[in-house]
């Protein structure tokens, strides 16, 4: 549990009902459909047996948050479920109908249809005897209950944000989900991004539209940074009378998601709003990785093999080859673990200096003395604090991301003017910037597969009436987060967990800490689980306090 959580008693709002899925929804708690201070608890039809609702607020929340406050359940044994907002929050006399699956022939050999309303998927994965349950997700799939009717559904998708590989993938299944299992017809491009609602036309998407996208690169919808203007683009979303809109983007674009599910609830609309999450640089927290990732991370190798062969061939030659990663190492990281050929991998997470004892400077030529080459993997976030405040960029995009300047560029003359100068010694740089190469290669084969269970997900989700919330994978699982779970902070790498000392181990590099440095940071990680296991139990403890004895008289009467 974040440690920014905090208990906000008077919003509790206590919720035991046995729950139906087929039935419609009971709503026994208190809402307030005008005002954005809606103290959410769940449809009864999404609570199991035993769990009860309530309502928290959170301290510090990201921007495009506003006053949502998470849907917590909790149950026996430390038991947290992060649910995801529904429709019937706000609108709670929806009419629900069968769903279509029950009578779609692919369907018809699967011996269990529906995703069982109990279901949900824990975060944490490896646990001790006495650790609570801890927090869960809605596990994602399809519901016996659907809260739009097939012709009713009018859908819209969306592309924001830098390229990734797979997105037309995503694009592609969410139009046929929508098509082939829920018999909708009406499904809109959204052309360009954000700003394509208000100053854009759209784009029809059929199953023949789509039907050869996910070999392209790219998106077919276009994209672009800033221009998120809510107001304009609900507006838009109203006008044309759209129902569901699927968000396709990073960390930016699930906070603009956020905020325009804000919107639409504020308005009163039925509206479902499902984000899914794209980002090359797998800078997305909770989620087990990001779709395209892993087609990036094989892109890389290009690079790094033609690093190699270049290093190799010539005397005291050094390969480098920047990937991406603004804030967050990974691609360089898993780039660097497959491929074996690389020996230095810096990032973002983990400090590094040029000179002296451990130094970046005695490492290569520790390397050349050694094998007569070198193969140095650089992401671009890394060493910015490095660059000589000139050098340090204060520019942005248009969305408010932070410009860098070129890291390879620079570390390439460092260090020929390190060998040249200090060294009298001839190196050969082959300087190889592969970044866009990498992202705009259509999907592999994996995040192909990945693409469209995200999409389905997706579907699966607005068809069932959930809004407010991103498509993800946790362990393994589809399931459904909400927006801020995925917006509050980005995920980067633990220079202290056990994959970058494989990383270290692989490569041979030096950590660039010294014993102290590791020493604090461990300190640091222990006190914050044991701030985590704190939040928890606070959590539950409150949880009971707020049951008090008419909530056992609630349960004890179901
Ligand atoms: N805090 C925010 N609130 C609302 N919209 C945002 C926010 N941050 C970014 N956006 C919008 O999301 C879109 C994509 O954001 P960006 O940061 O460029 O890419 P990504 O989503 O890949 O991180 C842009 O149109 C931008 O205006
Ligand atoms: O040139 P652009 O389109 O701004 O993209 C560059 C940036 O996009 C990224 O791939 C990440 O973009 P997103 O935040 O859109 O996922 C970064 O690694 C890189 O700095
Ligand atoms: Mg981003």
């Amino acid at each position: 549990m974040d440690s920014i959580f905090s208990a906000n008693h008077s919003s509790i709002s206590c919720l035991k009902s046995r729950f139906l899925e087929t039935s419609k929804p009971e709503i026994s708690t208190s809402r307030n459909f005008s005002s954005s201070s809606i103290s959410f608890s769940g449809p009864t039809s999404d609570l199991g047996a035993g769990f009860s609702s309530i309502g928290f607020s959170r301290g510090a929340m990201s921007s495009g948050n506003g006053n949502y406050k998470p849907k917590i359940v909790t149950g026996d044994y430390g038991y947290v479920l992060e649910d995801v907002p529904h429709l019937t929050d706000y609108l709670p006399d929806l009419p629900t109908y069968s769903n279509p699956l029950q009578d779609n022939p692919a369907y018809s050999v699967v011996k269990q249809y529906f995703v069982h309303v109990d279901d949900t998927v824990p975060q944490k994965i490896v646990v001790h005897k006495d650790s609570p349950r801890g927090i869960h997700f809605r596990r994602a799939g399809p519901r016996q209950r659907v809260y739009f009717e097939s012709d009713e559904v009018h859908a819209c998708i969306v592309t924001c944000g830098g390229l990734c590989p797979g997105l037309n993938t995503v694009i592609r299944e969410i139009v046929c989900g929508l098509y082939h299992m829920y018999g909708v017809k009406r499904i809109l491009g959204i052309d360009g991004g954000y700003r394509g609602f208000y100053a854009r036309n759209t784009i029809p998407l059929t199953p023949k539209v789509v039907n050869d996208i996910h070999k392209r690169g790219g998106t077919i919808l276009g994209t672009s940074r800033g221009g998120h203007d809510t107001s304009k683009i609900v507006d838009s979303i109203q006008d044309r009378g759209i129902n569901q809109v699927y968000i396709i983007g990073g960390d930016g674009t699930q906070k603009g998601a956020s905020v325009i599910f804000e919107e639409v609830r504020r308005r009163g609309l039925k509206v479902a709003v499902a984000g899914i999450p794209k980002t090359i640089d797998n800078d997305i927290p909770v989620i087990d990785k990001s779709f395209g990732f892993d087609t990036a991370v094989e892109e890389a190798q290009r690079a790094i093999n033609a690093a190699h062969v270049e290093a190799e061939s010539i005397e005291n030659g050094i390969g480098l080859v920047k990937l991406m990663g603004r804030y967050s190492g990974f691609i360089a990281m898993h780039a660097t673990l497959a491929s074996r050929d690389v020996d230095c991998c810096l990032i973002p997470e983990s400090p590094f200096y040029l000179e002296g004892e451990g130094g970046l400077f005695e490492y290569i030529e520790k390397c050349l003395k050694e094998n007569g080459h070198m193969v140095i993997v650089i992401a671009e976030g890394a060493g910015q604090e490095l660059l000589t405040e000139t050098m340090q960029s204060t520019q942005q995009d248009a969305s408010g991301n932070k410009l860098l300047q070129d890291v390879g560029l620079w570390i390439s003359q460092k260090i020929k003017d390190f060998f040249a100068k200090k060294r009298k010694m001839t190196i050969n740089l082959k300087y190889i910037d592969p970044t866009y190469m990498i992202r705009a290669v259509p999907s592999n084969a994996s995040d192909n597969v990945y693409c469209t269970l995200l999409a389905q997900s997706a579907v699966h989700g607005a068809m069932a009436g959930y809004t407010g919330f991103t498509s993800g994978l946790v362990n393994g699982r589809q399931t459904y987060i909400p927006f801020h779970r995925i917006t509050e902070k980005q995920n980067k790498v633990v220079i202290t967990d056990r994959m970058w000392a494989r990383l270290l181990s692989s490569t041979n590099q030096p950590s660039f800490w010294c014993h102290k440095d590791v020493i604090e940071d461990k300190k640091e990680d222990n006190a914050k689980i044991k701030e985590e296991g704190k939040q928890e139990s606070l959590l539950i403890d409150s949880k009971k306090q707020a049951d008090g004895p008419v909530a056992k008289k609630e349960v004890s009467s179901m």
